[in-house]
C-alpha cells in the first residue's frame, strides 16, 4: 500500500491509457487488444504495414469511431486535437476563421498569433483554395494548436507533400511541439520520420502493439549517426519480418505457424 502511494508519486499519470483497445470491421479483428500509454508532452510515432490498423487506432482515439472498444482504466485527454494528411480546412471560410472555428470572439488574437507561428502571418484573410498543399498543411496545424491540446493525434499528416516541404514540415512540427508541449501520437509509413521526430516508436501488428522503442538519440554526431542507423535496422526487420515469413510459410519454407 505505502510502495504503492510512493511509486505514484514518482511516476505521473500518463495522459493517454489505452487498456485492451478492440475494433472489429465484419468479422476482421483490427485490432484486438492494444495497450498503450503515452507521458504528457511524449511524442510517440505509431508504424505499422498498410492495413495494420493505424488509422483505425488514431480514429478511435479521437473519438471518432462509437464502436471501438477499450477496457477497465483507460482515457483519453478531453482537450485533443487530429490532424490528417489532407488539412481539411472548410473553402467558405478564410484562414484565420478556418483556424478559430466554434471558438470565442477574443481568441482571434491568439488564432493570429498561431498562425504567424506556423509561418504564415498576413494570410489571415486568405481563402483555402489560395494557398499551396504545404501552406494548408501549417493552417491545419495551426487550428489544432490554437486550441492547445494535451493530445495531438496526427495521421500521416506529411503523406502528401514533396520532399521539401515534408523536412520544412518535420522542422515545424518538432518546434511547436516543444513550445506548446502537447503528448503527441504520429502515424507514418516513414521509418525516418519516425526516428527523427519521435521520442519512443510503437509497432501495431495483428491487432496488437509489437515493439515498443525508445529512440534516445545522443546529441554527438558519430554516436547518433550510429544509432539510427541501428534503429532504422532494427524497425525495417520488424516491420517485415512477418511479411517474410508468411511469404516463406507460402512457399513451403518457412516454420509454420506452430511451432
Ligand atoms: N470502415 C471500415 N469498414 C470496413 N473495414 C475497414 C473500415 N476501416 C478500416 N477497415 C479495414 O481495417 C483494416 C485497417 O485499416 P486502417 O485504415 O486502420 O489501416 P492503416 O494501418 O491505417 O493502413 P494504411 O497504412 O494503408 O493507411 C483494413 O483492412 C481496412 O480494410
Amino acid at each position: 500500500m505505502t510502495k504503492d502511494i510512493a511509486t505514484r508519486a514518482l511516476v505521473p499519470e500518463p495522459v493517454v491509457r489505452i487498456r485492451d483497445l478492440a475494433r472489429t470491421f465484419t468479422l476482421k479483428g483490427v485490432l484486438k487488444g492494444v495497450n498503450l500509454d503515452i507521458a504528457a508532452g511524449e511524442f510517440v510515432a505509431l508504424l505499422g504495414r498498410s492495413g495494420s490498423g493505424k488509422s483505425t487506432l488514431l480514429r478511435a482515439l479521437a473519438g471518432l469511431d462509437f464502436e471501438a472498444q477499450g477496457a477497465g482504466d483507460y482515457y483519453v485527454p478531453e482537450r485533443t486535437s487530429v490532424i490528417f494528411q489532407d488539412a481539411r480546412l472548410l473553402p467558405w471560410l478564410r484562414l484565420l476563421d478556418n483556424v478559430v472555428l466554434g471558438m470565442g470572439k477574443h481568441e482571434r488574437a491568439r488564432g493570429r498569433a498561431t498562425l504567424a507561428e506556423v509561418g504564415l502571418a498576413g494570410r489571415e484573410d486568405a481563402w483555402p483554395h489560395e494557398l499551396s498543399g504545404g501552406e494548408q498543411q501549417r493552417a491545419a496545424l495551426a487550428r489544432a494548436l490554437v486550441r492547445e491540446p494535451e493530445l495531438l493525434l496526427a495521421d500521416e499528416p506529411f503523406g502528401a507533400l514533396d520532399a521539401l516541404t515534408r523536412t520544412r514540415m518535420h522542422d515545424l512540427l518538432r518546434r511547436v511541439s516543444d513550445v506548446h508541449d502537447p503528448a503527441v501520437l504520429l502515424v507514418t509509413h516513414d521509418i525516418d520520420e519516425a526516428i527523427l521526430l519521435a521520442d519512443r516508436i510503437v509497432i501495431l501488428e495483428n491487432g496488437r502493439l509489437s515493439a515498443d522503442i525508445r529512440v534516445d538519440l545522443p546529441t554527438e554526431h558519430d554516436a547518433r549517426v550510429v544509432r539510427v542507423a541501428r534503429l532504422r535496422t532494427e524497425l525495417l526487420a520488424q516491420l517485415e519480418s512477418p511479411a517474410a515469413e508468411q511469404l516463406m510459410v507460402e512457399v513451403g519454407l518457412g516454420r509454420g505457424p506452430i511451432r
